[in-house]
């Protein structure tokens, strides 16, 4: 019989998230790689199923050069980011992503079980050309609005060496080459890959010939919003796990709290940040969209929340908040009573740091984040069973600082958390159950 710290070990197992990408090679008509491009009212078209070196020379120098996001500004910086781009005004593909089928190809698997495609519209972005010596560094894909999730690049098939994407997360990585992909692929086809947008990922330099992409931003577009596109079997697995830590009379006994950390950014609001999360649970990507599933299916509460703490003290309080304010005008380093003033003006309730695991009980692996520095003296309001680490999550200024495709906009990424509600041993399915705090 596993004890009840290993079948805790064996949730947080099963909820980890697969690889965040999806990519391939489709083979397609010629007539799908008839491209027409010009920034004058002379435009020219391109056949990349029988195209030559002038035609991508002629496309290149077409191209204006490309800018990235630094937090909010636009910069250009060949060190950071060299290739060419046209805006979406200055092309028209014929490449129809539904009757393809590519949009289905990119889908599956990457959300989560979604060939179910009619959710999500994809907004073509750029056309960008990377000669030789191009590339683009480690950056995430700013976020156009709190429904965008995703990103798909097309490549075509040119002759051309390099220019593979690498994509990064949480510490494992993955190289797709797509140069290698569309060459050895027989007849016309192009390479697609569609990963989460809050995914690290890096173009290595072009070494040879012209990389031709499309790039797609990808939303989910659900009204009313529906069932989040997920694995079944995911959430079956994930589900087996909670039930057999909900049957263990040792499991939080008398009822309480159990915290995830979410495992993908979302998009809040640059300014205004301080609506709720509504957004985000419409909106969640992958595994958290898994999580949630399984807690709904078997009538647990479980809300997201904005879990906080100083960025710049070396303690590791947090502070449980109902939804994501925009804290930056209130408070500076200097600041005294913060927690205080989160507590009294907030409705924030500070919030212990328990970390349980098989091997050793509780994590002490860093013991400050166990009792460490509650300012005022204070102890934590809840506990709250933390079935993954709260680690690097919402940092009081909340806005993870980026480099992007583009300058932020009008949205930043931000971690959450996830908070659900147990009953007692015996009445554990309480829909109503909210313990003393009534934090949910
Ligand atoms: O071309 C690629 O493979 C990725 C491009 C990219 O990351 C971007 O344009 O934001
Ligand atoms: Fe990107």
């Amino acid at each position: 019989m596993p004890s009840m710290l290993e079948k805790l070990e064996a949730l947080r197992a099963s909820i980890t998230e697969k690889a965040p990408y999806r990519a391939g090679v489709l083979d397609v008509d010629p007539e799908d790689l008839i491209l027409f491009y010009g920034k004058s009212r002379e435009a020219r078209r391109i056949d990349f199923s029988d195209v030559t070196s002038e035609d991508l020379e002629h496309l290149a120098t077409t191209c204006d050069p490309a800018s990235f996001g630094m937090n909010n500004e636009d910069v250009l910086d060949e060190s950071y980011r060299k290739a060419g781009k046209l805006d979406s005004k200055f092309f028209a593909s014929r490449l129809d992503l539904n009757s393809t089928g590519l949009l289905a190809m990119a889908l599956d698997d990457l959300m989560e079980g979604g060939d179910d495609q009619q959710g999500v519209e994809a907004e073509i972005y750029k056309l960008n050309v990377y000669g030789e010596g191009s590339f683009f560094k480690a950056h995430l894909d700013t976020p156009r609005g709190s429904n965008m999730f995703g990103s798909l690049v097309i490549v075509f098939k040119t002759p051309h060496e390099g220019g593979s994407l690498i994509i990064r997360d949480h510490g494992r990585e993955w190289t797709f080459d797509s140069a290698e992909a569309v060459a050895t692929n027989e007849g016309p086809c192009v390479a697609y890959i569609a990963f989460y947008s809050d995914v690290e990922h890096e173009v290595t330099p072009v070494t040879k010939g012209y990389r031709v992409t499309l790039t797609y931003n990808l939303y989910f577009k659900r009204d009313p919003p529906t069932e989040h596109l997920q694995l079944k079997s995911d959430s079956e697995n994930v589900k087996a796990h909670l039930q057999a830590l909900l049957d263990d009379p040792s499991f939080l006994p008398k009822g309480g709290y159990l915290g995830f950390g979410s495992n993908r950014l979302y998009p809040v609001p640059r300014v205004n940040i301080d609506e709720d999360y509504a957004d985000i649970v419409d909106n969640l990507k992958g595994s958290d969209a898994v999580l949630m599933s399984a807690f709904k299916d078997l009538s647990l509460k479980i809300r997201p929340r904005a879990a906080v703490r100083k960025q710049w003290s070396s303690d590791n309080v947090y502070v449980l908040l109902p939804k994501m304010y925009d804290l930056r005008q209130t408070f500076d380093d200097s600041t005294g009573p913060l927690i205080t003033c989160l507590r009294t003006e907030y409705k924030g309730l500070v919030i212990s740091n328990q970390y349980a695991r098989a091997d050793n009980t509780s994590d002490d692996s860093d013991s400050s984040d166990q009792d460490g520095g509650y300012d005022d003296g204070q102890s934590p309001d809840v506990d709250i069973l933390w079935v993954n680490k709260l680690e690097g999550h919402t940092e009081l200024y909340c806005p993870i600082a980026t480099y992007g495709n583009e300058a932020n906009l009008n949205h930043i990424y931000t971690y959450v958390c996830f908070v659900a509600g147990i009953g007692p041993y015996g009445a554990r399915l309480q829909r109503t159950w909210k313990g003393k705090n009534k934090l949910l």
